[in-house]
């Protein structure tokens, strides 16, 4: 057993500035004595504190981050900024408090003012959406360094400056983190950067001080109905990445109907792209730009990619299922928005390695020639089971499997959903636990199955704890021609129970589960 907390990425050579400069360019009240004091770095965690950081306590979902001032000081923070209740908490602590009215909104201006990185910065790509984020930013990345840049990469799954690589822990880092990343990427040389935006990082302003240069949306579906009332509130959380404070210009996807609303909400201009026969026909008559499928295997998937004055781009791909060309097509628009030719971006998606890209646990193929084909995907919410296992039934002669669990402590209102459209579209389904964490995963399970039985569609039904076995059975029931869909854990390498990080990899559990079922 181990937690493991991945690190915080900071510049190495970071340059201090003057804190009584911050107060002055801010117009921030302090009490306290600022002259002479030098800024290094900020956080908003005493977890991730080194001397010379600026101490943002934040009032939090459990706690003031204010009753950390004492621990903050002892490791060397030079001030706090907090709001009027943290200065009370504070007020013991030594340290001069500098006061704002919200400590969260005003951490990703004061971050950027720290680590300078409204100096000179890259091309910044940032794309929201509840499925196809990380795909869109994979691909980004994928091809730009094709096109010859330094990359950086921002993802529920990792952090990439150039060829480094970090596993993330929350999908958008907290502001502080984020402009320590942009400014750590600035001394590898990175020139261009895909970011994942996620609703909740926009309601809590962890992409503050950033403008994109180009802003993507991929589509929108029943997800995080725990964090927001209802879809109408999650909706309208997404929308300020379309503003002229977070981007410059914006490509929206028709393909769910929240596209023409973010269109009809978005304050920068917007171009549009829509995918013929998926998107309602009407966005795809009004979408200045196209995807349209033109042919698939279980290994690739053959596009066209239709634009304004004629632009056209013939591609195949190693990707699985229409939703990753549409994906593909989203990115591909952001990349012309940003000023790169349709012509020059075709040529890095044909060159060895360029899409190929690495996009780990996204309907990842981890079986051999002999054998089911079983693939292990990320997707968690019913739309991403939908289209992943429309994709995989269609190449798949025999049976579909499918495995899955659900998060525990994370939007219990979708469970039914997804039980219910992994049952219509399985032949056999694997009822089993992903993360539980301080929940009961047999309670987990149960609800699923009761999901499932509200499908008109009744697989053969088996419920197996822990996911481990679970997989195991699903192999020892596969028969060749048959394809095994394990959907959930993706790239991930373990599972949270009890707030205890487990390692553990999907991909590694199906492949000893082929070997030792004698198929690898
Ligand atoms: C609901 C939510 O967003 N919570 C975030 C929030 O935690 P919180 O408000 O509970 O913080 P708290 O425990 O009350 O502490 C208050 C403050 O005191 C600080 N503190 C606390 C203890 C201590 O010893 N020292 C210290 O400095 C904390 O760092 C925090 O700043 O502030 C924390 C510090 O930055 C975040 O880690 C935490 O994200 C948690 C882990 C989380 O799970 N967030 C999810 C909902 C999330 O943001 N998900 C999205 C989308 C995922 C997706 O794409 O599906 C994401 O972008 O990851």
């Amino acid at each position: 057993m181990s937690s493991r907390i991945p690190p915080v990425l900071r510049p190495e050579h970071p340059s201090p500035r003057p804190l009584a400069r911050l107060v002055q360019e801010f117009s921030l009240a302090h009490t306290g004595e600022l002259d002479g004091l030098e800024v290094t770095g900020v956080t908003l965690s005493t977890r991730d504190l080194h001397p010379g950081d600026l101490y943002v306590g934040v009032p939090g979902a459990k706690v003031h981050g204010a009753s950390f001032a004492e621990q903050a000081a002892e490791a060397g923070a030079v001030a706090i900024v907090t709001d009027d209740a943290g200065a009370e908490l504070a007020a013991g602590s030594g340290l001069p408090i500098i006061l704002v009215p919200s400590p969260r909104e005003a951490l990703g201006g004061i971050a950027s003012w720290v680590y300078r990185t409204d100096d000179d910065p890259p091309l910044l790509f940032g794309t929201t959406g509840t499925n196809g984020k990380t795909s869109t930013s994979y691909l980004l990345e994928a091809v730009l360094k094709q096109l010859g840049l330094i990359t950086g990469l921002s993802t529920t799954a990792e952090r990439h400056i150039g060829e480094l690589s970090v596993v993330s822990l929350l999908t958008t880092p907290e502001a502080s983190e984020m402009h320590a990343l942009l400014a750590r990427m600035r001394e590898a040389g990175v020139r261009a950067v895909a970011v994942e935006v996620s609703a909740q990082a926009l309601s809590r302003h962890r992409v503050d001080g950033l403008v994109f240069d180009v802003a993507g949306f991929t589509n929108l579906s029943h997800d995080h109905l725990d964090d927001y009332a209802d879809m109408e509130a999650y909706f309208q959380a997404k929308l300020p990445l379309f503003d002229p404070d977070h981007a410059r210009r914006g490509v929206v996807c028709l393909d769910s109907p929240y596209g023409r609303r973010i269109v009809a909400g978005s304050r920068i201009p917007v171009t549009t792209i829509a995918t013929i026969g998926h998107a309602d026909p009407e966005d795809v008559a009004v979408a200045e730009w196209t995807v349209e499928v033109l042919d698939e295997t279980a290994a690739y998937t053959g596009f066209r990619l239709t634009g304004p004055d004629g632009r056209e781009l013939v591609t195949r791909e190693p990707l699985i299922g229409w939703h990753m060309a549409a994906n593909a097509g989203l990115a591909i628009v952001m990349l012309v928005e940003a000023g790169f030719q349709l012509e020059a971006i075709g040529a890095a998606l044909e060159a060895d390695g360029g899409i190929q890209a690495y996009l780990p646990g996204r309907t990842e193929r981890v079986s051999g020639e002999r054998g089911p084909s079983v693939y292990v995907d990320f997707g968690h919410s019913p739309d991403a089971f939908e289209n992943t296992l429309a994709a995989v039934r269609k190449f798949t002669p025999g049976r579909t499997i499918m495995v899955f669990g659900a998060d525990g402590d994370r939007d219990a209102t979708k469970r039914h959903e997804m039980a219910r459209v992994a049952a219509e579209g399985s032949d056999i389904l694997v009822i089993t636990d992903h993360h539980p964490r301080f929940e009961d995963a047999a309670s987990i399970r149960a609800t699923l199955l009761e999901g499932a039985a509200l499908a008109e569609h009744q697989p053969e039904i088996h419920e197996v704890s822990p996911p481990e076995q679970a997989i195991r059975v699903a192999v020892s029931l596969a028969r060749e021609g048959d394809s095994i869909l394990w959907a959930g854990p993706g790239h991930q390498d373990y599972r949270d129970i009890r707030g205890v990080r487990t390692p553990y990899s999907a991909r590694d559990e199906a492949r000893a589960a082929l070997r030792e079922a004698g198929w690898a």
